[in-house]
């Protein structure tokens, strides 16, 4: 598969109502688009959106269903294993219906050793019992964006999936993340290639479009284009009218 760019309509369109999103993309010229939490409406719903406009979904997030105010995730929560297993039921009754390829599973707000092991117990659980073709990913989140969550190196990431050792759990790559946790989001991406099967675009500090920060996106673009064959999705603030902040596009296949 060659590299193919995707919308993130939790973040893209955000000024439409959710369902027009969709419409906006496809007519934007992607035929492939994530939703971080489609949890808020029927899958149903997601799925004729989805259809109408031929388009692939890519990725969601397992819950929280309540994202903005509620707890980041269960998956690393000592004790929380019930609530894990629970919205992962959950998830497994969206992911049949929309057929996105990747699930992303939320750590939670925790640390230490007791969070490493119960993230990776609940990791396996969830790798076993995924569908056929769905990748579970973990995706460490900068501290400024997400204060208090569990996962927020790639280091780390990349000691949590070796402990979970399972071929369908892999690592999410956010060029947001990645440059404000560790200051050169290209460097981080050379040395955890081998693990990332999906790649989200945003520039640093403020979330911005590609191109509006620190983020060496010229770099970034030759590195993928050198051996990444997956999916590479906006995830960032348009700050004005998405379809005015699409020009990484284009420069992907350059
Ligand atoms: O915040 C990000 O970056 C993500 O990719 C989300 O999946 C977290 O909800
Ligand atoms: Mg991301």
């Amino acid at each position: 598969m060659p590299i193919t760019p995707a919308a993130n309509l939790s973040l893209l369109w955000s000024e439409l109502p959710y369902l027009d999103r969709f419409d906006a993309a496809a007519q934007a010229g992607f035929g492939a688009v994530e939703v971080l939490f489609p949890y808020d409406v029927p899958a149903k719903e997601t799925q004729r959106a989805l259809l109408r406009n031929g388009l692939e979904l890519v990725l969601i997030n397992a819950p929280p269903p309540n994202y903005t105010g509620g707890a980041p995730g269960y998956a690393a929560i000592p004790g929380g294993e019930a609530r894990f297993a629970h919205d992962m039921r959950r998830v497994w009754r969206y992911v049949e219906a929309l057929r996105p390829k990747m699930v992303h599973v939320m750590a939670g707000e925790a640390e230490g050793p007791a969070a490493a092991a119960t993230f990776v117990e609940n990791l396996k659980h969830a790798a076993a019992e995924a569908p056929q073709g769905v990748t579970l990913m973990i995706e460490p989140l900068c501290p400024q964006a997400k204060p208090g969550y569990f996962l927020n190196d790639y280091a780390q990431a990349a000691d949590l999936l070796a402990a979970a050792d399972a071929p369908n759990v892999a690592l999410q790559f956010d060029s947001f993340h990645a440059q404000m946790i560790h200051g050169d989001a290209v460097a981080v991406f050379k040395k955890y290639r081998q693990s990332i099967r999906h790649v989200q675009l945003g520039d640093t500090p403020d979330r911005g479009a590609p191109g509006t920060g620190a983020v060496d996106f010229d770099a970034l673009f030759s590195a993928l284009r050198a051996g990444y064959d997956g999916f590479v999705s906006g995830e960032y603030h348009p700050g004005g009218a998405t379809e005015d902040t699409l020009g990484w596009v284009a420069a992907l296949g350059e």
